[in-house]
């Protein structure tokens, strides 16, 4: 028998009101119901797709783009509702490692119970159960209840099992970002190792180096619909691109809303903050990492108040606080209602990335979050001798030249 599967035309639309998700979805963007289908969220929108035996294929695409609908109306857990699929061979899907399994038992037990629903007698699973267990790395504790695992674990013995039944066609969804990088290792070579028994593997991964590893074709899933068929090499290139504008593109449009000098009270303002090096000279838009910063700041505060507080905060591109710190505006007053505070970094420790410098002016030591007086710069941290792999995407939303307002 010729191993194959095989799509026509499948779309599939959940029903409206199934779940916040799918309705939100829909308003932000889905397409409208075709003909003949029910109105609610098309998931997968008439997809075509023929795959032969030896051929292993890598589905990307981002959250929500179909991906798993897909692969379960192939596994038959769920039904197309329009199109076809025609399938030859004994489908093993691996959905989410380690769901199946049963927690009261132990996995020595769970081992014989996946035979049975696979069809095996005890005595063929008998001659495998050394091999499964010694591939789950599990030692003692394969005696040990499923539940005193972690989903590492779970998710090591799951998938022992399963590539250890010679599956025909073999569905995995997001199985290899589970466990340790030894085990996904061993998991990857075992993946190849079935494949090269010509088999069907069909794996859905955020991974794209798996991906690449494993998948000999590879489909790029968006809005339900196949946009890109080609070589895993090829296919996730132009997905890790595309993907890495659209969250420049969103992640420095967030940013820009907070750059620039905002009062909220009359008679509290701040002025653009000064970022120096050791040797007093202006660095205020690219800053080498490891040097001696100083940061000055300077505003006004209403004469009648000396309690003010002035909160200085730096926090890396995707939001993560690295720094803060209040400081008392009464003690560096300088008449006039005036205020200056510097705060000085030797050295400065952070990576090289993109950056944003809060500063905060509240009328009283911080209580809530609401502040008196805003301002917000973006600056880049850069290194002379960047480590090794290039740098990091996400923190890099823009080549040097981002100014403060
Ligand atoms: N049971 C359901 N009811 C209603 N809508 C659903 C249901 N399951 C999925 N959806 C919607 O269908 C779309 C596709 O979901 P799906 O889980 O297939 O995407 P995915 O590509 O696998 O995403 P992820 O990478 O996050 O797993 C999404 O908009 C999702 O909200």
């Amino acid at each position: 028998m010729n191993l194959c599967v095989a799509l026509e035309g499948v779309s599939k639309v959940y029903p409206a009101g199934n779940s916040a998700t799918g309705d939100l979805m829909n308003a932000m963007g889905g397409h409208a119901p075709q003909a003949g289908l029910p109105s609610g969220k098309l998931a997968v929108d008439q997809v075509t797709l023929t795959l032969k035996e030896g051929e292993r294929l890598g589905i990307v695409g981002r959250n929500g783009a179909g991906k798993s609908t897909l692969l379960h109306m192939i596994a038959g857990i769920s039904d197309p509702s329009s199109g076809e699929i025609r399938i030859n061979g004994k489908v093993t899907s691996i959905m989410t490692l380690g769901v199946g399994l049963r927690d009261d038992l132990t996995g020595r037990e769970n081992i014989y119970v996946d035979g049975e629903i696979q069809g095996k007698s005890r005595a063929e699973v008998d001659t495998v159960i050394d091999q499964v267990i010694e591939f789950s790395e599990l030692g003692k504790f394969i005696e040990y209840p499923v539940r005193t695992y972690s989903t590492g674990m779970k998710a090591r013995l799951a998938f022992s099992m399963i590539t250890h039944i010679d599956p025909e066609i073999l569905i995995i969804d997001e199985a290899l970002s589970v466990g340790d990088a030894t085990f996904s290792a061993k998991a990857t070579a075992r993946i190849l190792e079935i494949c090269a028994k010509g088999k069907i593997v069909i794996l859905v991964s955020h991974g794209m180096q798996s991906v690449r590893d494993i998948c000999n074709r590879c489909i790029y899933l968006k809005d339900g619909r196949v946009v890109m068929d080609g070589t895993p090499e090829v296919v996730t290139k132009a997905y890790i691109n595309e993907v890495r504008g659209e969250d420049e593109a969103a992640l420095m449009a967030r940013f820009a809303a907070h750059v620039g000098n905002r009062s909220a009270v009359s008679g509290y303002e701040i002025d653009t903050p000064v970022m120096l090096s050791g040797d007093g000279h202006d660095h205020s838009v690219r800053i080498e990492a490891v040097q001696t910063l100083k940061v000055r700041v300077r505003g006004a505060i209403p004469l009648a108040n000396s309690e003010a507080i002035c909160r200085i905060r730096i926090v890396r591109l995707d939001d993560l606080l690295l720094f803060q710190q209040d400081f008392e505006t009464g003690a560096f007053g300088e008449g006039d209602g005036a205020f200056g505070v510097e705060l000085e970094f030797a050295p400065l420790p952070l990576a090289p990335a993109i950056y944003r410098l809060d500063v905060e002016l509240h009328d009283r030591p911080v209580t809530g979050t609401s502040a008196c007086a805003v301002s917000s710069a973006i600056f880049e941290v850069y290194s002379l001798s960047p480590p090794a792999g290039g740098k990091p995407m996400l923190y890099y939303p823009v080549r040097a030249g981002a100014s403060p307002a």
